[in-house]
């Protein structure tokens, strides 16, 4: 059972251990996402070349594959990045944003999928659903918020892609399949923050690159961040989604076993 003392200890491994991070993502979010691993005691680093992405995924502490503006060279740089982490023992976290938008993005899902092994995948519902072939109907604007079984959604895809799933939303699921855990933690202003996601799946990479045990690092990655949230909520939620974002980097740098400890809600379900 993961519980938020384990959860804080990762975190503080973390810290100390400062993982180089490899990111290959989206432009969106690149930014933010260097900074928010800074924030949290990660080395981050973006590197898209073919020539380069092999050499940089053996030296990192762990990859993080995302295809949120994805284009054939950039998956061309994922597929040899991913296959150069795989030999060299470097945990790959992949984040198939928009599955199920578009066919070309669906079909690139599932072609790294199934041509990297990967430590874990990191979506919402619909996008964890698109990848394994299930349909999920989408409420609202949120896809995220659809109806359907999210535990069982997620057991089924572990199952079926043979990897730590971790899917998020109000309550965030993460199993490998036999074990599942349900996280409570995070706030609703996190889905009017774009790259929130991403940058979760990037964190999450963090905490892989330290913790060998990728179920324990994964939901010791949605606690610590989930938390991070309510607390930057607190402080600035009411100034507006500008001061939130900053606020959330500060909490990203400032929490710890205390924090995680008061607010952690982690429950085991399997
Ligand atoms: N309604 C909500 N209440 C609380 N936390 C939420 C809610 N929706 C999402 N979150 C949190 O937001 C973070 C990002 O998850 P989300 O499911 O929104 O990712 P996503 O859909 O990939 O986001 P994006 O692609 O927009 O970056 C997670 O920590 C999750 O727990
Ligand atoms: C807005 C947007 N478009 C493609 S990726 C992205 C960032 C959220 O994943
Ligand atoms: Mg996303």
């Amino acid at each position: 059972m993961v519980n938020n003392q384990e959860a804080a200890s990762v975190l503080q491994k973390v810290r100390q251990a400062n993982p180089l991070v490899h990111n290959i993502t989206n432009v969106v979010v690149t930014n933010f996402t260097a900074n928010g691993l800074l924030a949290l005691g990660a080395s981050p680093v973006m590197a898209y070349a073919k020539e380069e992405v092999a050499d940089m995924a053996k030296i990192a502490g762990a990859l993080v594959l995302n295809i949120g503006t994805l284009h054939p060279e950039e998956v061309e740089a994922m597929l040899i990045a991913g296959k150069a982490a795989n030999e060299a023992g470097v945990p790959v976290v992949f984040d198939p944003v928009g599955a199920g938008a578009t066919p070309y993005r669906t079909e690139t899902a599932r072609n790294i999928a199934a041509a990297v092994k990967l430590s874990v995948i990191r979506g919402n519902a619909a996008e964890i659903a698109n990848v394994i072939g299930e349909t999920w109907k989408i409420k609202g604007v949120d896809a995220g918020e659809g109806s359907g079984d999210v535990v069982a959604l997620a057991e089924k895809a572990a199952a079926q892609l043979q990897t730590v799933v971790a899917i998020t939303g109000k309550d965030d699921v993460v199993t490998d399949g036999k074990t599942t855990y349900v996280i409570h933690n995070g706030h609703p202003l996190l889905t009017k923050v774009t790259g929130t996601g991403c940058l979760l799946t990037s964190v999450i990479g963090a905490f892989a690159a330290v913790e060998q045990d990728v179920l324990k690092a994964a939901a010791a990655a949605l606690i610590s961040y989930g938390v991070a949230a309510e607390i930057a909520a607190g402080e600035a939620g009411e100034q507006g989604l500008g001061s939130f974002q900053i606020a959330f980097l500060n909490a990203l740098s400032r929490i710890g076993a205390e924090e995680i400890g008061r607010y952690g809600r982690i429950e085991q379900k399997g």
